[in-house]
């Protein structure tokens, strides 16, 4: 499943009405068949039903959803926003045969005072106002027309995007829809996953609308969806006959006086999602809180100053080729100068930079630049830290979430790891996968150490990089989402995160 800009949409469904040879016509047939064959198990006859119609092919969409809908009996009101002259093309030829079934339209322009009566009397509103064409600010009537409709406190399910948003942006102080649902038409956009515009979506369904696998390869969008079925056809397997230094010898890195719980959470994360062997290195000081709250992976205790292990301790007193995987940086601190890329560097396994590693990183990227790592490097920032390797601010991270991870990623040969909500996994040549599981139960510190944990055990059984990764991704946000099943959501800790892998792990299993 593809991830797409508007632009990217509109030259597939170029290559699909030019190359292929489907007419635009039958497309939108088949998106307002798709639509209203989605959506009529949850109407009832006594719905009233407002469609919206605009000047574009999204107002087209909406001419075939309001006659199917009238043609199966229900009540629909189809009120036209912009003059009827705007309306062109194949929205038109939809309009003519909409009318010729003998079904009534209502113009806005004429009949301002009427549509707020019945916007306030309906149940329903299909908003099929503008979709990935529309351009620059919104104009009116749109901009009186949605704050109606926002106001107006209905079921209110979007066609395509919600009306007003930009298909590849985040929003922003844009004005638009404010939609329960959104039914997405073949591939979601950029903007589903981009906050603020996301909250706009409401529940994001996809339909098939038939365009080709084929229109989808020729223009090759590098982004993709995370599925539920990719990861459980991709989680790692146990062979009867394999031993515990088989199922990968991981290293976590981390702690210092003041942050003992990160590097407690990060090994027992990697532990309960299947390496084979984890020894924690962690300052001295600490070996006490640490090592009584974590039965099953062995110990290395470092030298340590001000509380934090020491640069020199760290590149010297670490036997690294005994392992096959690293995660670095939980609770490392940032009191003392410590140096990532050296540890790293000659280290022949997959590493994971995380939290305070990445805080050293940031300090030393000419060398990452200089001297990129032969093994896969994988960072896994939230937007604060993206916005400390990157130099932008926090806003800009967030407004550009796509193009800042593949950026770096590109620049660094790392695998970026972009959390937040729909975190973003960006592998070193550009391609890209987005997350959908996961909800803001995660916001609270402890729950990316868990993750870090997750991804290098992954790592260390998967024989993909990019699966290990999406497969983490996507496992440690299901277990938030199984936590809701019987937690609240604000009290959901990350230690929860790591007792509910094993239920959430076997119910992936065939
Ligand atoms: N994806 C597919 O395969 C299919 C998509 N369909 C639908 O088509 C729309 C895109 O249609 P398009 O005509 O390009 O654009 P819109 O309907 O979004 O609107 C264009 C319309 O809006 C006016 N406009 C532009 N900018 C503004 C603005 N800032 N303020 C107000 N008005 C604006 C412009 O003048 C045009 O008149 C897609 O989303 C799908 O819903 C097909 O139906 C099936 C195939
Ligand atoms: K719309």
């Amino acid at each position: 499943m593809y991830v797409v800009t508007g632009e990217e949409m509109r030259q597939i469904d170029r290559y699909t009405m030019d190359q292929i040879g489907m007419s635009e016509e039958l497309l939108m047939e088949n998106a307002g068949q798709a639509f209203v064959r989605h959506l009529v198990s949850s109407l009832s006859q006594s719905d009233d039903i407002l469609v919206l119609i605009g000047a574009g092919n999204n107002g087209g969409d909406g001419f075939v959803i309001a006659r199917l809908l009238l043609e199966q009996g229900f009540k629909v009101k189809t009120w036209v926003i912009p003059p009827e002259e705007h309306i062109k093309g194949t929205a038109k030829l939809h309009m003519n045969l909409y009318r010729h079934c003998g079904h009534p339209v209502s113009n806005y322009q004429t009949g301002e005072a009427q549509f707020s009566d019945e916007l306030k009397d309906c149940s329903v509103v299909v908003d099929a106002l503008l979709g990935t064409g529309i351009k620059g600010s919104l104009r009116e009537p749109y901009v009186k027309v949605i704050e109606q409709v926002n106001k107006a406190r209905k079921r209110v399910i979007s066609v395509d995007i919600p009306s007003g948003l930009l298909a590849s942006e985040s929003g922003g102080e844009r004005i638009g829809i404010l939609a329960d649902e959104t039914y997405t038409l073949q591939a979601p956009k950029l903007s589903a996953f981009l906050y603020p515009g996301a909250g706009n979506y409401g529940e994001l369904h996809i339909l098939d609308i038939a365009i080709p696998k084929r229109s989808f390869e020729e223009v090759s969008p590098h982004r993709h969806l995370i599925t539920e079925k990719k990861v459980q056809a991709t989680l790692p397997q146990r062979l009867g006959h394999i031993h515990k230094g088989q199922a990968g010898r991981a290293l976590v890195i981390g702690g210092a006086d003041t942050m003992p719980g990160a590097p407690t959470l990060t090994t027992g994360a990697c532990l309960r999602a299947g390496a084979g062997l984890v020894t924690t290195v962690i300052p001295s000081r600490i070996k006490y809180s640490v090592s009584q709250k974590i039965t099953e992976s062995t110990f290395l205790f470092l030298k340590d100053r001000d509380g934090e292990m020491t640069k020199k301790a760290l590149e010297e007193d670490i036997p690294f080729e005994q392992f096959d995987g690293i995660a670095v940086g939980p609770g490392l601190g940032r009191k003392i100068a410590k140096s990532v890329h050296p540890l790293l560097y000659g280290f022949s396994g997959p590493a994971v930079i995380d939290a305070d590693g990445l805080f050293h990183m940031s300090k030393e990227l000419h060398l990452w630049s200089e001297k990129p790592r032969q093994s896969p490097t994988i960072i896994t920032p939230h937007p604060g830290e993206m916005a400390m390797l990157t130099g932008c601010t926090i806003e800009e991270v967030e407004k550009r979430r796509f193009q800042c991870s593949r950026e770096f990623a590109l620049k660094y040969g790392v695998y970026v790891v972009l959390k937040g909500p729909f975190t973003i996994v960006t592998t070193p040549k550009g391609d890209q996968w987005v997350n959908t599981t996961g909800n803001a139960s995660l916001a609270k510190g402890g729950s990316g150490d868990v993750l870090t944990g997750i991804i290098l055990a992954f790592l260390l059984q998967h024989s993909t990089v990019t699966d290990a990764i999406c497969n983490a991704v996507h496992i440690h946000g299901k277990l938030a989402d199984k936590m809701l099943e019987t937690h609240d959501i604000i009290s959901v800790n990350a230690s929860d995160l790591i007792l509910t892998l094993p239920e959430v792990l076997k119910s992936y299993r065939y």
